[in-house]
């Protein structure tokens, strides 16, 4: 069902209706209207209806009943409705002007407040003035309002929260609370010991500043920093129901607990949805430009390094902190990333959503218990309050959402996006500066390797095949997304994996489909409401569903997620052009022309606004997510790849016999036989054909792919048009290189190495 169709179908039903400001869906009921909250309802509370619905909506299903509720209030008899006083949860605040001012009531609150189990789940926060109505007025309890609850995920909730069952389960979170909850500080900031030695290993916590030189620096850095900012103080977390490391058990009897939009798949996976947001917000990514960091990172064209002062980090911070601690309760994980002990990194999240804190136990490396008794201090902290909005009225935002990254200060806040993939970006790009700054390379590359210790790297941007090229059932997969290559040879930043699952089939891709089971999270698919088996096939939701789960669910993971020097670099390139061939062996010159091109596509649905496959340049074949200019990273994979005698590939996933919209997606099966014949060693010494303009160099034969298939121009039937296409995509490359050949880095002006720049297309 479509938004509009939806909204039409309110008009009609209530007589008016309307968005407001912020997207939410405004009902307008007259007295006479005879709106009842089952119509609304009806649309928005099933699991199979609701569950979209309040996608399409970008609201949760609470939500969704709220306005029920509402259309009620004003539906009856109750009086004059007068303006509700408490916070910005309430649904039609922003839709004030809308809705005359009568829609949400005091009456209206007090009836959603005397269900105080239900709201507080429903709004998130229950704001203090509002905890007061709930005492005060349970005699208002809603007179239509409960049966059409009854019917609904959130009516059982509703229903059980009055009887002993709900007690009894009450009782029992809290039983488990009492072993997990804890009120100590996130944080203790800026007092606690080793966070400032950029990815140093921890030791445990040291109490006075003096005996950690580089603690007692940092110390000192930001107290001159917060002067210079006139930063008065800064926020702590002090939430008095902080569930730390919940297990996975723990984790799923939150998420369906708390919230309407969870629920187990028949795999047994935790199928959720990730509200309004269903990609990254690239636009919204920014990173403090202090003293300190500013020579080190890469800013300017071509950079995702949208930078923010530091006064501005913390005015987010603040916001994200007082959310967080507004919540009945917050999600906490200690965890690792970076496999290597020599360059691991203790990080922390804080979480609203039991889901986030699921997610990140998938994706980071789970520490054993002894690891978490002797965690000590986190060298980065994520708060994630990405369910609440950041202030638009803060100067330097643009929107309602605001992922941020304070090097300094070592922590990112997330406001405004519950998409999971931010955090778990936000660590990489965090591992992207800090990695080299010890000088380890980092790499948005999957991992894998053969019995015998060949390692091969699969560079790509999201959703061109990393996770499910790397994911062999012939190879050891060591990770799927973001690696490390550093003397000691390769390691996995992550512990889990988070595949796109748009289509996924288990004859295709049985590995990754039976990773998806118990533990596993699903975000944005749809499912059947019954069977709840889900259909990989509905991108009704968004283009970029995603499963979550543990790299030991793949059962030839290589666990611990380690491996020797690569023998092979595959770069994936996405070519929606379709020009390109689907195999070539690139020179140590093409690949650094290459991997500092990063010529690609952004698949739909991985970046909010992307809806289909677009040509983009995406320097490191992950733009969006390096701090240093990518020269750096370009230098540092030439030096090992000569010291280790790697061979690179470009390998096309995308597009063939036409553009997108003409040709189509080359079939996974070829890429499957080519990757394979890569490993083999077969396609080492084959005969190749030159494709013009590129000079690139493409196999004539491979194992289980038709050698027709092999020169791109065969697979088009307009012979000009392909010429013609490869000579605009030429002269995009040309442009597209320009600003890299004379660049700013390190607080200084630099050239091109010639030799990389003739290595790219040459159009005269
Ligand atoms: N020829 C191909 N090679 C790789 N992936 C393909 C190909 N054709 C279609 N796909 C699909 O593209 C998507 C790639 O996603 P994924 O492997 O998760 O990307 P990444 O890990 O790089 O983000 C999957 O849904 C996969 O089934
Ligand atoms: C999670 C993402 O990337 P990837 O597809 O590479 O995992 C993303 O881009 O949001």
């Amino acid at each position: 069902m479509r938004f509009e169709s939806v909204l039409h179908r309110f008009t009609r039903v209530a007589g008016a209706a309307s968005v407001s400001l912020h997207g939410r869906l405004v009902v307008r009921a007259a007295r006479s209207s005879g709106l009842s909250g089952n119509h609304i309802h009806s649309y928005s509370s099933s699991p199979s209806c609701g569950y979209r619905l309040s996608h399409q909506l970008g609201k949760s299903r609470q939500e969704l009943s709220l306005l029920t509720w509402e259309s009620e209030v004003v539906g009856s008899s109750l009086g004059t409705p007068r303006e509700a006083t408490c916070g910005w949860w309430v649904p039609n605040r922003e839709g004030r002007g809308q809705s005359d001012g009568r829609m949400a009531t005091t009456a209206a609150l007090a009836r959603v407040s005397s269900q105080a189990a239900w709201v507080k789940s429903a709004c998130g926060a229950v704001a203090d003035d509002c905890r007061h109505d709930c005492t005060s007025s349970s005699s208002l309890a809603p007179r239509v309002s409960m049966p059409i609850r009854l019917e609904s995920r959130g009516s059982q909730k509703l229903a059980s929260s009055s009887s002993p069952i709900f007690s009894e389960r009450k009782h029992f979170v809290q039983g488990s609370r009492a072993i997990r909850s804890t009120t100590l500080p996130i944080r203790s900031f800026p007092e606690h010991g080793c966070r400032r030695s950029m990815g140093a290993r921890c030791e445990a916590p040291q109490s006075t500043a003096s005996r950690d030189p580089p603690a007692a620096r940092a110390a000192e850095t930001l107290e001159k920093a917060k002067e210079a900012a006139h930063i008065p103080y800064v926020a702590k977390m002090s939430n008095k129901n902080i569930l730390r490391n919940l297990s996975v058990a723990e984790l799923y009897e939150q998420a369906i607990g708390d919230e309407d939009d969870n629920f187990i798949v028949s795999s047994g996976a935790l199928a959720t949805l990730s509200g309004e947001k269903t990609g990254r917000s690239p636009k919204d990514k920014r990173v403090v430009k202090d003293e300190e960091h500013q020579h080190d990172l890469w800013w300017g064209k071509g950079s995702p390094n949208i930078a923010m002062d530091q006064y501005t980090f913390m005015a987010n911070r603040e916001t994200a902190v007082a959310y967080l601690n507004s919540l009945d309760k917050v999600y906490v994980n200690d965890m690792f990333i970076g496999w290597d002990p020599e360059f691991r990194v203790k990080v922390r999240i804080v979480a609203s959503r039991a889901y986030h804190s699921l997610f990140m136990h998938n994706m980071c490396i789970r520490p054993t218990q002894e690891e978490l008794d002797n965690f000590g201090e986190p060298d980065f902290v994520i708060y994630n309050a990405g369910k609440f909005p950041v202030n638009r009225l803060t100067p330097g935002m643009t929107s309602a959402t605001s992922v941020d990254i304070d090097l300094r200060r070592m922590e990112m806040v997330i406001l405004g996006t519950q998409y999971a993939g931010e955090m778990k970006k936000g660590l990489f790009s965090l591992m992207n500066y800090m990695m080299p700054k010890r000088g380890v390379l980092s790499l948005h590359s999957g991992c894998n390797m053969s019995a015998d210790g060949d390692v091969s790297l699969f560079f790509g941007l999201s959703g061109t095949g990393k996770t499910t090229l790397s994911t062999d059932p012939n190879r050891l997969l060591i990770g799927d997304d973001e690696h490390c290559w550093s003397d000691n040879g390769i390691f996995n930043i992550e512990g889990g994996c988070y595949a796109k699952c748009i289509d996924l089939s288990k004859e295709g891709e049985p590995d990754i489909y039976n990773a998806i089971r118990f533990g596993a999270v699903l975000e944005n698919v749809v499912f059947d409401p019954h069977t709840r088996e889900v259909d990989f096939t509905d991108g009704s939701i968004t283009e970029n569903t995603r499963a979550s789960y543990p790299i030991n669910y793949i059962h030839n993971a290589k666990v611990p997620c380690v491996g020797p020097h690569p023998k092979n670099v595959i770069l994936l390139t996405c070519d929606a052009f379709g020009v390109l061939p689907p195999v070539s062996k690139l020179t140590l010159e093409q690949t650094m022309y290459h991997f500092i091109s990063g010529y690609t596509a952004k698949v739909a649905g991985t970046e909010v606004g992307v809806t289909e496959p677009e040509a983009t340049f995406s320097s490191c074949f992950g733009a969006a997510f390096i701090m240093w200019h990518p020269t750096k990273y370009a230098s540092m994979l030439a030096e090992r790849m000569q010291r280790h005698g790697a061979q690179a590939w470009l390998v096309n996933t995308g597009w063939t016999g036409g553009s997108y919209g003409e040709g189509h997606r080359m079939k996974l099966s070829h890429t499957r036989a080519i990757i394979d014949a890569i490993h083999d060693g077969s396609l080492k010494d084959v005969a190749c054909t030159t494709i013009p303009i590129f000079n690139l160099q493409a196999p004539v034969a491979c194992k289980g792919v038709p050698p027709e298939i092999l020169n791109p121009v065969n697979q088009w039937k307009d012979k000009d048009a392909y010429h013609a296409t490869l000579k605009k995509l030429g002269q995009l490359f040309s442009n597209n290189f320009e600003k890299f050949e004379v660049y700013e880095a390190g607080g200084e002006t630099r050239r091109i190495d010639d030799r990389i720049l003739k290595a790219g297309p040459q159009l005269k």
